[in-house]
């Protein structure tokens, strides 16, 4: 499977702006790199504008939704539709839609945890539900949400259930960059899958963002790694048979004894 990562900046609080972008953006990367599945980042359609979020929120993921939806079968292509403020029965979540090539919905999440450094609580709400596996042309993924990524408990059981990628997208803070690196990298090495990463760019109410959207694979080697601070196409295609390879060289999760770990986990 051969993936396009749209490492964008965003221009905050202008869905329609964004839209645009990606629209001109997808366009482009189908006719230069012909990408099976593409990958967007956290929050693209408004930023972390979160005190306007109330005006600016999709509404049961409309109008973004239709949009995606309207991509994918125009282009014969897979999304996995960063995330996007969704408000649904008067509460706003932070949802990543995946679409398929047909253009339908085959997953959609809403990110688990919410982050207390940037008061996120006052105007989200969390999803309340662990991710589950969701397929892609026959692959098995798992999707996070940034601040997720340092919970890794939310992680193994998508290993455990065979997810053979995972995608992390997010907005990332450049101050916290090597934390991004560490995690991403550990998730790929203790749950022995690809992991790839789309993170934005640009800065937003002081805060600089940090790109480096990442491929690692289920070995830890780095398979690419985002500029700090450009937009940037990332295109790549996965071995996807390393996962099997590696889980069969050191075989941990025959070696698992959940009836010693707390919670069984
Ligand atoms: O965990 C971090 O350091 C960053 C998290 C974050 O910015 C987010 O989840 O949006």
């Amino acid at each position: 499977m051969k993936f396009s990562i749209y490492q964008m900046d965003i221009v905050p609080g202008d869905p329609k702006s964004n839209r645009e972008n990606v629209k001109t953006w997808i366009d482009s990367d189908v006719a230069k790199n012909n990408p099976d599945t593409i990958i967007l980042p956290e929050m693209w359609t408004t930023a972390y504008t979160l005190e306007d979020l109330q005006e600016l929120s999709d509404v049961n993921g409309e109008p973004t939704l239709s949009f995606l939806k309207e991509q994918a079968t125009k282009h014969d292509i897979n999304i996995i539709g960063g995330s996007i403020a969704n408000k649904n029965d008067g509460q706003i979540f932070n949802t990543t839609y995946v679409i398929d090539r047909k253009g339908q919905l085959v997953y959609e999440y809403n990110k688990a945890h919410l982050v207390p450094m940037l008061q996120e609580h006052h105007y989200l709400t969390g999803g309340g539900k662990p991710p589950e596996i969701f397929e892609l042309d026959g692959l098995k993924f798992g999707a996070i949400i940034c601040y997720d990524l340092r919970f890794p408990e939310l992680i193994r059981p998508l290993a455990i259930e065979g997810a053979q990628v995972l995608v992390v997208v997010a907005e990332w803070p450049l101050a916290r960059r090597d934390h991004w690196r560490n995690l991403l990298i550990s998730r790929a090495i203790e749950n022995q899958m690809f992991v790839l990463s789309a993170n934005r760019v640009g800065s937003y109410d002081g805060v600089e963002f940090s790109g480096t959207s990442m491929g690692i694979d289920p070995w830890g080697n780095i398979l690419f790694e985002g500029s700090k601070n450009h937009e940037q196409t990332i295109s790549t295609s996965l071995e996807i048979s390393k996962v099997d390879q590696v889980r069969k060289d050191v075989p941990i999760f025959s070696s698992r004894v959940p009836h010693i770990y707390k919670n069984n986990q």
